[in-house]
């Protein structure tokens, strides 16, 4: 197999190590990292996250080690997760997909028209409005239904949502963790990231992920068939080999890997 050519040994390597986690050649490595659930701890909120003090430090020792090839992967919205980064100017793709930053300019989909995206953020925030508990979050891509703060509000954010999704043509309906979302069909972080490998500087290169939510799932099984290495950040049914038990045993990996 091409990875095991250029160094890498598969689930194998990591049966010496504590976290059980294989030690890649970073050198040779496009290192994809998801956001909430596997560098930060979720949050009450999306805006209550506190990002670790060393994270920008890691990033940049990560970043020098793959000569830049560092990829935050994330449902958030670039103009949103930049706040988070400060001090990261390395490739960004964002909105699950919708978004990405390669070379500083922000691109967003084409499927996400911004006149319909605008509509469907004005009717989302009115509704989230008369539904105290849930929060709205607006992206340039898409529309967020947050119910964490009142699970009881989840499937009247899901009827809404779907009921937009069925009015709104090429826009579907996601859940992940304690939210419903719409964003444009036909994206993905395992489109993404398939588009992403096949270009330079990272073709060729072994593909990782670290990832958390069920819509990691299918980026995480597509670099698992790769032969890359796939990191499941904490519970639940997984395609990776491997898994961490929260963001701060995977942030303790990925300093075992510059410090080695
Ligand atoms: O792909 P990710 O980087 O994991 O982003 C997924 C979503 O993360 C955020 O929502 C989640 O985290 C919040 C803060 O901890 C939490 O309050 C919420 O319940 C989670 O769903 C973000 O707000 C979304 O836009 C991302 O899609």
């Amino acid at each position: 197999m091409y990875y095991e050519m250029i160094g890498f040994h598969g689930e194998h390597q990591g049966e010496h190590t504590a976290d059980g986690v294989p030690e890649p050649q970073l050198d040779r490595s496009t290192l994809f990292l998801d956001f909430d659930g596997t560098l930060v701890d979720l949050a009450e909120r999306p805006d209550a996250i506190e990002v670790a003090p060393d994270l920008g430090d890691l990033l940049a020792a990560l970043s020098e080690r793959t000569g830049g090839r560092v990829v935050i992967i994330t449902g958030r919205a670039i103009e949103d997760i930049t706040n988070y980064l400060q001090g990261f100017d390395g490739p960004i793709i964002g909105g699950h997909g919708a978004q990405e930053r390669i070379s500083g300019e922000i691109r967003n989909h084409e499927f996400a028209d911004p006149e319909t995206v605008r509509h469907l953020g004005e009717m989302a925030t009115a509704f989230a409005a008369t539904h105290p508990g849930l929060i709205c979050e607006r992206k340039p891509t898409g529309v967020v239904l947050h119910f964490r703060q009142d699970e009881d509000l989840a499937a009247p954010a899901y009827a809404f949502l779907r009921a937009l999704s069925e009015t709104h043509e090429g826009f579907d309906l996601h859940h992940s963790k304690m939210a419903y979302e719409l964003r444009p069909a036909g994206i993905g972080k395992d489109v993404s990231m398939r588009r992403l490998m096949e270009q330079e500087p990272f073709a060729g290169t072994m593909p990782i992920f670290f990832g958390d939510d069920v819509t990691d799932e299918p980026a995480l099984h597509w670099v698992s068939e790769q032969g890359g290495l796939a990191v499941k950040v904490g519970e639940g049914e997984t395609a990776a080999g491997c898994r961490l038990g929260n963001p701060q045993a995977a942030r303790r990996t990925l300093r075992r890997w510059i410090e080695a």
